[in-house]
């Protein structure tokens, strides 16, 4: 587990302020698998994107089933089979108010503490399309199956005009080695199931219908595992990670919203969601 006093800062951070909405749980379901492993389900249709209430609402659920401290375990998946995550709500990074636009970052930074930090042992079930905060969103889990095939995952930020933050791209980096997140990061490559697996970007790649079948006998296995250890191995392995973060999250915001809010940015950023809308 992560020190209570990191939890604390990470949490303290989250955006408070009154203008934003309290977190809406319409957007995900939470289920038990069995006693001791969740399911949490992205349902924000049409595309699981991830707006400012979508990443509160997302964090939230997360702390919520880890406080049970009778959970081990927890499998994530979308509600959707064409789609796992969208990646970032490009609305909200189009023509932004910069108060909303903080706050927005802010929260997706709260995604990551939350699920890359967390003590459970995670699954994600990659039924559909995972591009950009998509395929990091699954990253920030244990393990990943995929459907082999039509789905794509990976990076696309290049193609916006935009790049991943340091503390989700060295999360790339850390999965598929330096080499190839080079040539994945700078060419915006979306890579189909067998490719992914190819790299490491995913651990196992099945057939559609093979996909969550597999991904819920992998969790019951990984919700065996002595809790403590499992979780003091994950908090040696990515706390330096959370902890940088930590200490830098508002050089971090600053960073990110300055680079949104650029011009040149905003015409990328406003070209690309009129090309989404009018496909
Ligand atoms: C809980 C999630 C936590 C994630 C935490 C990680 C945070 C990481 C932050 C790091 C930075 C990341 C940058 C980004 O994520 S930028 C977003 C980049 N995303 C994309 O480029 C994907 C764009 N979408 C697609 O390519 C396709 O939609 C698809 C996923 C391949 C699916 O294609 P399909 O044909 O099935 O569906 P449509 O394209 O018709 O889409 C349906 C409607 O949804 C709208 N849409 C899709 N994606 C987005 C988006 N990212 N933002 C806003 N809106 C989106 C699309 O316009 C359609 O709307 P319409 O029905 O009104 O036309």
């Amino acid at each position: 587990m992560f020190s209570t006093a990191a939890r604390a800062l990470a949490s303290r951070s989250l955006p408070r302020a009154p203008s934003i909405l309290p977190p809406s749980r319409s957007m995900l379901t939470v289920s038990r698998l069995s006693p001791s492993v969740a399911e949490l389900t992205l349902d924000k249709a049409p595309a699981n994107t991830l707006s400012l209430e979508m990443a509160l609402a997302f964090s939230a659920a997360v702390s919520e089933i880890e406080a049970d401290p009778s959970v081990t375990a927890l499998l994530l998946r979308s509600s959707s089979t064409k789609i796992f995550s969208a990646g970032l709500d490009i609305s909200e990074m189009s023509g932004p108010e910069p108060a909303r636009l903080a706050d927005f970052w802010r929260a997706i930074q709260g995604t990551y503490l939350s699920l890359y930090s967390s003590r459970l042992a995670t699954v994600a079930c990659i039924e559909g399309h995972a591009p950009a905060g998509g395929c990091l969103l699954s990253l920030m889990a244990d393990y990943r199956i995929m459907t082999g095939g039509g789905p794509r995952i990976g990076l696309n930020e290049t193609a916006l005009g935009i790049a991943a933050p340091y503390w989700l791209k060295d999360m790339f980096v850390e999965t598929v080695g330096r080499r190839n997140a080079e040539l994945a990061l700078l060419k915006g490559t979306l890579f189909t199931g067998e490719e992914a697996l190819a790299v490491g970007l995913v651990d196992e790649v099945l057939p559609l219908e093979e996909v969550y079948p597999r991904a819920k006998e992998e969790v019951l296995k990984l919700a065996r595992i002595p809790a403590k250890g499992r979780a003091e191995t994950k908090r040696l392995l990515r706390g330096a990670a959370v902890d940088e973060l930590l200490a830098g999250r508002e050089a971090d915001v600053a960073w990110f919203t300055e680079f949104v809010l650029e011009e040149g940015t905003q015409k990328g950023i406003k070209a690309y969601l009129d090309s989404l809308k009018k496909k």
